[in-house]
């Protein structure tokens, strides 16, 4: 049979699951590996019950039939993938995290609003899968989480505070969101403090003076924003403003595969998408 065409994909091409693929990250990732060389999508998959059982993914992500009905089985869809793209819920993503440790795969997790339950759990699943988690893919919120962490260095806790807001559209679940807290957290190692027992989630009514060395969060929700964050370092006379506005979700998207594909051949661990960039 040497020379004969077959419908098989190129070998060395990564093959991806789309878990959520009907959601709003789910169809944009569809889009990304469609136009990103080196991976193909392998499995799409929804909740059992989901009204999009049965459809094609490239169909519902607007790019036309690709061959890849959307089921609601995430095992066997894992057994024949290299890796799983994961923008669901942190209950699902605990569950495929279990999935894909067990297949001994790539899983690459966007999902916010994770517990420490369920980030001990994802932790754990990360001994067998090579695992990249981030609150944000993009190269310029990781990138602006390293200028935080060097402003936040650089500036007295005693001069200067720290104040970081939000804004998402009105279909988000979580607050703050993983940004919001992925500078957080680059803020407070930048501080050499610990951001649990130094942060102030919310305000209301009377709550004194600021505490010094505090970290502040705002979250505002409405239409469709992608996603905005502000950091502020505000201190007496001046202030500084470091922020990113994501203006689509294929930004996300690229950086998903993009982190699948470098995650492809390294060893189980739990890695960030600063790892990915090179900016660790
Ligand atoms: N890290 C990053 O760069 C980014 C992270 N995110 C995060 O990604 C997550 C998803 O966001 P978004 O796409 O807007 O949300 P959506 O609600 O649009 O999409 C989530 C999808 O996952 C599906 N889903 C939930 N549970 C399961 C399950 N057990 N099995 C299979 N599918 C499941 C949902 O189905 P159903 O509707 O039936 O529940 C839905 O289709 C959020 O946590 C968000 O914060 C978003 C953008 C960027
Ligand atoms: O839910 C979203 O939409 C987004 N979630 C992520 C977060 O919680 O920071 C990333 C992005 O801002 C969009």
């Amino acid at each position: 049979m040497s020379g004969a065409a077959t419908n098989d994909p190129p070998v060395n091409e990564m093959g991806l699951v789309v878990v959520g693929a009907a959601g709003r990250m789910g169809q944009a990732l569809i889009r990304a590996i469609h136009t990103i060389p080196g991976a193909r999508v392998a499995g799409a998959i929804e909740r059992a019950g989901s009204p999009h059982l049965g459809k094609d993914a490239g169909e519902l992500a607007g790019i036309g039939n690709i061959g890849v009905a959307i089921g609601d089985d995430p095992l066997p869809a894992f057994a024949k993938a290299d890796g799983v793209l994961d923008f669901t819920s942190p209950a699902a993503t605990v569950e495929f995290a279990g999935y894909a440790a067990q297949a001994r795969i790539v899983h690459v997790i966007g999902t916010t609003g994770c517990s420490a339950d369920d980030n001990a759990k994802i932790k754990a699943a990360a001994r067998h899968a090579t695992v990249v988690k981030s609150g944000n893919m993009s190269l310029g919120v990781n990138l602006l989480a390293v200028l935080v962490e060097q402003a936040a260095r650089a500036l007295d806790a005693d001069d200067f505070d720290i104040e970081i807001l939000e804004m998402h559209h009105r279909h988000k679940v979580d607050a703050p969101s993983g940004t919001a807290l992925l500078l957080g957290e680059a803020a407070a190692v930048g501080r050499g403090i610990d951001l649990d027992g130094n942060s102030v989630r919310s305000r209301d009514g009377h709550t004194g003076v600021r505490k010094t060395g505090s970290i502040g969060f705002a979250t505002l929700r409405g239409g469709s924003v992608v996603g905005d964050h502000s950091v502020v370092l505000a201190g007496t006379g001046e202030r500084i403003t470091l922020a990113h506005h994501a203006e689509d979700r294929a930004i996300f998207a690229r950086g998903a595969v993009k982190a699948a594909l470098w995650a492809r051949g390294r060893k189980p661990g739990l890695y960030s998408m600063r790892d990915v960039l090179g900016l660790a």
